[in-house]
């Protein structure tokens, strides 16, 4: 057998962030990814090996038994933790490889967040709180290039907009405590999609409501990312949410299967 030689120099092959940019659907992906936590000589592993792709538009929830690693998981995902082992790419970007800022311009422009509590800044308006993640864009993700931040004129109808969406626009002034639990954490949706991220990433965010006001929340979660193209990732204990969505993927003794809606 006549010996292979691969026809493509080297100097032109894509750099792997490169190759997985040009993938365009996925917008984030996890490869081999592992995290143990070390706290002097006591070692925690969660899991290992985790291969995960999340493309456009998509709704895929984490289901797992506590402890099982979904939070961890999640907080991987989303740049807000570093990996023992493997790499995340976020929108193309390798993580690893941005510094801190970078990394926290590219979580502010790709990613919404929406936890179980809603993390709003008590001294700021609904509307405020809304448009602060669009105040803070215009930071380089690569190079030393910065663009220059929006107007409070130029993201205000936007936050409107999103607040009116979420039934908050007769709250637009109210502060966080002058608001429901629910109220508190439609605004916090409405903030996660105020940059059009690629995706939101969900911990437990209706797992602090009553049944009926988790199930508005959730409603208006999906059908604000199926309007937005924004895909989701959803940790929740909730299989009834969880089976609503495109894939259901669990995490199990370290590993991630994915499992049918239907089944769970
Ligand atoms: N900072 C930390 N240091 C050491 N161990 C940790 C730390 N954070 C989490 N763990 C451990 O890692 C494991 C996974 O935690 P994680 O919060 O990701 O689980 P989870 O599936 O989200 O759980 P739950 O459903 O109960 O919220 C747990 O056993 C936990 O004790």
């Amino acid at each position: 057998m006549s010996e292979h030689h691969d026809p493509v120099p080297a100097t032109l092959k894509p750099r792997r962030d490169e190759a997985v940019a040009a993938q365009g659907d996925s917008v984030i992906r996890a490869e081999g990814l592992g995290k143990t936590y070390r706290e002097g000589k006591l070692n925690t592993p969660v899991f290992d090996g985790l291969h995960l792709d999340v493309y456009a538009g998509e709704t895929v929830a984490i289901i797992g038994a506590s402890g099982a690693g979904k939070s961890t998981l999640l907080h991987l995902l989303g740049g807000l933790d570093v990996p023992t082992a493997g790499e995340v790419y976020v929108d193309g970007h390798r993580m690893s490889k941005l510094s801190d800022r970078a990394r926290g311009a590219l979580r502010n422009r790709a990613l919404g967040f929406v936890y179980q509590f809603h993390h709003l800044l008590p001294e700021f308006t609904a509307l405020e709180n809304v448009m602060l993640p669009a105040l803070l864009t215009g930071q380089a993700v690569d190079g030393d290039k910065r663009g220059k931040p929006p107007t409070v004129a130029e993201v205000e109808p936007k936050a409107r907009e999103l607040l009116e969406s979420v039934g908050l626009g007769h709250r637009l002034q109210h502060k966080p405590g002058e608001l429901s639990g629910g109220e508190r954490q439609r605004a916090a949706v409405a903030r996660a999609l105020v940059n059009r991220p690629a995706c939101v990433l969900g911990d437990e965010p209706t797992g602090n409501l009553d049944d009926r006001t988790a199930a508005t929340v959730f409603d208006l979660m999906l059908d604000l990312n199926r309007a937005q193209r924004t895909s989701l990732v959803l940790v929740t204990h909730d299989r009834s949410l969880a089976r609503r969505l495109d894939r259901v993927l669990e995490l199990h003794e370290g590993k991630l299967r994915e499992v049918a809606p239907s089944s769970v």
